[in-house]
Parts: structure tokens; sequence; C-alpha cells
């Protein structure tokens, strides 16, 4: 369950933001947010790290890049939508349990394993040419 934020940790603004700077402040914030509160984001994270550095080692093309960009951000997006729909159904019933807050917070959840499923079909298509031989090497031995 999402826990509610620590307002000390925090000064109170509910008016608009001001100037850009401070609205920055307070997106970066919430990419913040994302990561301390979702252990499956940190876990992505890394997941995008190591596809990052395999990508480079094999020298990946242009439109490789392309779809490998597509993917880390759709999982990305994903999370950022579960975790606001956490968010706002935790706000909205607390500790209660509710029918409609179950079908939410489930298909959100869902939003982000469809989202994964799509990254591991573009990886494997896009590493299967770099993959492959290792495999086929490993099991022929
Ligand atoms: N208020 C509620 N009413 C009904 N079901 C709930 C409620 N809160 C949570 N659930 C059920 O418990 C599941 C897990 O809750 P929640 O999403 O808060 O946990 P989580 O560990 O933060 O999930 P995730 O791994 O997706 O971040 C939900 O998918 C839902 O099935």
């Amino acid at each position: 369950m999402t826990m509610a934020l620590q307002d000390k940790e925090h000064t109170p603004q509910i008016e608009k933001n001001t100037n850009f700077l401070q609205a920055l402040g307070h997106a970066l914030e919430g990419i913040g947010q994302l990561l301390v509160r979702e252990r499956n984001m940190r876990f992505h994270f890394l997941a995008a790290i190591v596809v990052l550095i395999f990508g480079l080692k094999v020298g990946l093309g242009r439109s490789d890049w392309l779809w490998v960009t597509v993917a880390v951000f759709t999982v990305i997006m994903a999370e950022f939508v579960n975790t606001i729909v956490e968010s706002i159904v935790d706000l909205i019933v607390g500790d209660e349990y509710y029918t409609l807050a179950k079908v939410a917070k489930d298909v959100a959840a869902g939003a982000v394993l469809a989202a994964v499923g799509f990254a591991v079909i573009i990886g494997a298509l896009i590493f299967e040419p770099y993959v492959w031989p290792w495999i086929k090497m490993i099991l022929t031995r």
C-alpha cells in the first residue's frame, strides 16, 4: 500500500507554482518519489542500465536504440500511472476495502505487467542475434 507523504518533510504548498524552476523541482520530486516508493521501479531502473551497457557493448544501430528507448519508457510510464492510481486510491479509501479500489489497483498493476511484456518482446527481438549464438554454443558443448 502506498504510504502518505510525510508532511513535515515538505513546506506545505497547495497554490499553483509561481515559476518554471518551482514546477521543475516538483516534477523532479515526483520522479524521486517513484524511485523511493516503488521497489519494482528500482528493478526496472537496474534492468534499463544493464540493457544500456549490453547495447553499447554489442554496438546496437540507431533503429534498435529507438525500439529499446520506446520499451524502457513504456515501462517507466506504466510505473508512473501505477503509482498515481495507488496514491489516489489510498487517499480516497484509506485502509478500507473496496472492490472498485481493488479493480483500479489491479488494472494499474496489469498495465505495468503488459508494459514489461512488451519490453521483453522488444528486447528478445533486438538482442536475439547477439545472444542466440552464445546460447547455442553453451547448449552444444
Ligand atoms: N483499499 C483496497 N481495497 C481493495 N483491495 C486493495 C486495497 N488496497 C490494496 N488492495 C489489493 O492489494 C493489492 C496490493 O496493494 P497495493 O497496490 O497498495 O500494494 P503494492 O505492493 O504497493 O503494489 P505494487 O507492487 O503494484 O506497487 C492491490 O493490487 C489490490 O488487489
